[in-house]
Parts: C-alpha cells; sequence; structure tokens
C-alpha cells in the first residue's frame, strides 16, 4: 500500500486489495494494549465469569466477545445519553449485553416487558446455540428481565422491528451489512433523534485479531462443535468496513468519530 495512517491518506479499494493481510493489519494498527487494570472505572461484577463460560463453551472464538474497557466505555455512554433502550446486533455470549444491561439498571431502568413488547435491551444474533449460552450468563448475571435474544438474520429481524424506539444502536454483527443496518436503523426511525450509534470493529483488518487475543480456557474445557462461520473472508470484510467508514464520513444526517480503540470504536449522532 503506497500510503500509511500517519499522513491520514484514505485507502482506495484498489489499494485495499493489493495490500498484503500484513500491510493491512499495520495500516489499521490500532491502540489494542489499553490495560483495563490501569482504567478508573470498573469492570462491574455481572460481567464475573462470563468470559470463562464462553471460553469453556466455544474455546478461541471467546475473543469475539468486546473488551472490558469497551464495556465501560459503553457503560459510560449509555449514562451520558440517558439511555433506556438499546438495540444490539451482534450478541454473541452476551458480554456487551450485560454491559448495557448493567448501565441501564444503574442509571434506574427498570426490568421486564414495556409497552413495546420488548425488554430494555433488545438484542439480535443468528445462532441460537451463542443465545442459549448468552441467555443462561443474563441468568448468572440476574439481568435476565433486561435482555431479550431474538435469533435469526438480523437482516430480516431487524425489517420486523416496528412501534420502538432505542437510544442506543450497536453495532457487531457481519461487518459486510453494517450499512444495511445502519441505513435502516435511520429509515425505519428505530433510533431516537438524540440517540447514539455505537459500531464496533470499524479499523478491522482481520479476524486474527480476535483469535489472538488470551483468553481463560480451562484446561479441561471441552469447546461446543459451533456451526459458526469463522472464516468469513477478511478482505471482503475489510473492504466492507472501508465503504462504510466512506459511507458514514460523507453522510449529512450524522457526524461520526473513530475512536482508536481496539479495532476501531465508531460513534454516531444525529446532525438537527
Ligand atoms: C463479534 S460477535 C459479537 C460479540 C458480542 N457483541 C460480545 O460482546 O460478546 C458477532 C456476532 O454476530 C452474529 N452474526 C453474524 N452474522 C449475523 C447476522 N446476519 N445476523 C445476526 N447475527 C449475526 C454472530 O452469530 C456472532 O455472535
Amino acid at each position: 500500500m503506497a500510503s500509511s495512517y500517519r499522513n491520514l491518506h484514505t485507502p482506495t479499494r484498489e489499494e485495499l486489495n493489493d495490500a498484503s493481510p500484513e500491510q493491512l493489519r499495520a495500516y489499521y494498527a490500532t491502540n489494542a494494549s489499553i490495560n483495563p487494570n490501569l482504567s478508573v472505572a470498573s469492570i462491574p461484577p455481572t460481567v464475573n465469569g462470563v468470559r470463562e463460560r464462553t471460553a469453556a463453551k466455544v474455546g478461541r472464538m471467546a475473543g469475539m466477545a468486546i473488551a472490558d474497557y469497551q464495556g465501560m466505555l459503553h457503560g459510560f455512554l449509555v449514562g451520558l445519553v440517558n439511555a433506556k433502550r438499546i438495540l444490539e446486533i451482534g450478541t454473541f455470549t452476551g458480554t456487551s449485553a450485560i454491559y448495557f444491561a448493567t448501565a441501564l439498571k444503574r442509571n434506574g431502568v427498570k426490568g421486564g416487558v414495556d409497552e413495546t413488547g420488548h425488554k430494555p435491551v433488545v438484542c439480535l444474533d443468528i445462532s441460537e446455540e451463542f443465545a442459549e449460552i448468552a441467555r443462561s450468563n443474563f441468568r448468572e448475571a440476574g439481568l435476565e428481565d433486561y435482555i431479550e435474544v431474538i435469533v435469526g438474520d438480523a437482516r430480516e429481524n431487524l425489517a420486523k422491528l416496528s412501534n420502538i424506539t432505542f437510544d442506543v444502536a450497536f453495532l457487531d454483527a457481519d461487518k459486510v451489512s453494517y450499512k444495511y443496518y445502519y441505513d435502516t436503523i435511520i429509515d425505519k426511525g428505530l433510533l431516537n433523534k438524540s440517540g447514539l450509534f455505537i459500531v464496533d470493529n470499524t479499523a478491522f483488518s482481520s479476524v486474527t485479531t480476535y483469535l489472538d487475543v488470551p483468553v481463560p480456557v480451562a484446561a479441561d474445557a471441552k469447546p461446543l462443535d459451533v456451526k459458526f462461520d469463522i472464516d468469513f473472508n477478511h478482505r471482503e470484510t475489510t473492504v466492507a468496513l472501508h465503504e462504510f467508514n466512506e459511507y458514514v464520513r460523507h453522510d449529512p444526517r450524522t457526524e461520526a468519530v473513530m475512536l482508536p480503540l481496539y479495532t476501531g470504536v465508531t460513534l454516531l449522532r444525529f446532525i438537527n
């Protein structure tokens, strides 16, 4: 790739296509080294054991869960926008949903199904196996009244959601669909005008980023043979994210900022 991150050149699709995996990774290298132990925020007890239980079930795929530091950031943002309802696309075994629900509860939001027919955190995930693990993690955390998981392709289930608006929408499922999720949420009015999008992995370059994360797999763990397409196309994902980034950069409806946290976290809000 001709250009580097330092001179802030935005690579073209052709440049991304020509780049080696090492160049992609170097280009998108982000600050993955923030140590939660140095953070002034604390990891809530509701996430205790979630990573260990996840790793015991899915092995190294457990690295797909958001990091604690990012979860603490999400909790902070939930407070900042005074969120009452959150939409999450891509739940896996529930780490990010637990951070969201913990923050809602701390902010005084009550659990249970409300007049919209939903609990405060509505999660969409395609995998019944992951959803089952997530639900048991929600029970362990005492947050089952706060979080529901709707299983199926989020592209279809998003289209079915109606008569509800959210204060935060978190995108963390298949990256190639981010633009579709973003546009559908806006077009259907699913995000309040003062709401916040949080979009994960926007500077992602390789799934090995997940797999490089050390996870606490117990020696006697026998991970499930979970049917999940971990072998998805890295380049297709990278290019789709690049196109998403360019799309939102030029979208007059919103303003965006990408935080150089882990594999990139983009925050977007509506411009009046
Ligand atoms: C990176 S993981 C989410 C991690 C999660 N937010 C956490 O903190 O643990 C991505 C998830 O997206 C789900 N997924 C992938 N494609 C999907 C689709 N088309 N619709 C719904 N979920 C999808 C996968 O099953 C997986 O659980």
